[in-house]
């Protein structure tokens, strides 16, 4: 991972092994997102006292926010066996029957990216999650016949980023549906002292809202960010991340107070000083930037528009008045949102769905 990808949201593979020491394994070291939680609880032991597979479960919401995680928290809580695969992985309905075929009684089956399944995989998981069957076709053509198969009573938990892409007959085979929101900086503080207090870090409480503030409301960048600031703090300092360590570390990180990275203030610096704040087109900005529209829409935009810094419109890309605030800039009269209100609320706005 470089520098310049550091307050990402997704994860890279180089950092996997990373993040599974920091996972909370059970739920109640899950910090906040506390209706979930509740209701999972209550989800999870109500099946239990009964003896029977809870219902399939839904896990929604933006990357990093801990649905990996929870899948497995699930399994955890049951003392059952967990399969791990993804929407993508399974290319023909075979593959997922002889997943399904091989579960054993409440087993719980996760699968990663549900939105991206193949269709005819898809139908043979409804008939799976709803009576615990599925027929298999075996040979070609007018020979072709259905052997229909049962599969051991499961719980399916499925994971999206896009859970607008899922088809309708989908998602209403989820009994539970639970949608991620981003973390407040007083949550993320939290888990910034669990995770350094696993890591063996010394981390003082300034010091964590010092990096709170600058994760973006996502549990895997404050981690990743509470790694970087512990390498500066043992190299050029006495070890122990503090507000002083983690400001003068994330500064050699170029990650800003909000959590932006060069990119994200080179958007924000080219609309303001280039285009007046804009209004300008996605590819006239990518070209002044010197990236690919497409990385300036996926990669910058959906983060500067939650935090109130970068407004779409119609006529194109335009900075409101936090931005030239954040750049240290004032605004000119009329400029969009030049007023100044004040910022949204970062942590309630969903982005799930583009
Ligand atoms: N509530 C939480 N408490 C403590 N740590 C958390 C929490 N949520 C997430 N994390 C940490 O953040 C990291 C990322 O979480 P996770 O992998 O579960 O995200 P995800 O939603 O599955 O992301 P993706 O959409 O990219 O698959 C994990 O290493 C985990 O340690
Ligand atoms: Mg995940």
């Amino acid at each position: 991972m470089t520098d310049d990808n550091l307050v990402s949201a997704y994860v890279a593979d180089a950092e996997l092994d990373a993040e599974a020491s920091v996972r909370p394994k059970r739920l109640d070291e899950f910090i906040a997102q506390h209706r979930v939680r509740d209701q999972l609880d209550l989800l999870l032991k109500g099946a239990m006292r009964r003896g029977s597979p809870p219902d399939h479960i839904l896990l929604s919401g933006p990357p990093g926010l801990g649905k990996t995680t929870l899948a497995n928290i699930v399994a955890a809580e049951l003392g059952a066996g967990i399969r791990v695969t993804s929407g993508p992985a399974i290319e023909r309905s075979g593959d997922l029957a002889a997943i399904l075929t091989s579960l054993t009684e409440g087993d719980v089956l996760f699968i990663d990216e549900i939105h991206r399944i193949a269709k005819p995989a898809e139908e043979l998981l409804y008939s799976a999650m709803e009576d615990f069957r599925v027929d298999v076709v075996v040979g070609k053509g007018p020979g072709a016949t259905a052997i229909p198969l049962d599969v051991e009573p499961f719980t399916l938990v499925g994971a999206t980023t896009r859970s607008g892409l899922l088809t309708g007959p989908m998602r209403d085979r989820f009994g539970f549906v639970a949608h991620l929101d981003f973390y407040s900086p007083a949550d993320l503080e939290t888990l910034l002292h669990r995770s350094a207090r696993i890591l063996g870090v010394p981390i003082t409480d300034d010091g964590a809202t010092e990096i709170s503030g600058r994760s973006r409301g996502t549990p895997r960048i404050a981690n990743r960010l509470l790694r970087r600031v512990r390498d500066y703090a043992e190299v050029r300092a006495d070890g122990v991340v503090t507000v002083t360590t983690a400001r003068e570390a994330l500064t050699v990180y170029d990650v800003d107070a909000l959590g932006l990275d060069r990119l994200d203030r080179a958007v924000l610096t080219a609309l303001v000083d280039s285009f007046r704040g804009g209004p300008v087109g996605l590819s006239t900005l990518a070209v002044a930037v010197g990236e690919q529209p497409d990385t300036v829409e996926e990669v910058c935009e959906p983060f500067l528009v939650r935090a109130g810094l970068l407004a779409r419109t119609p006529r194109g890309r335009v900075a409101t008045g936090a931005a030239w605030h954040h750049l240290g800039r004032t605004p000119p009269n009329g400029t969009f949102a030049a007023d100044n209100a004040p910022a949204p609320d970062l942590f309630s706005i969903d982005v799930d769905e583009p």
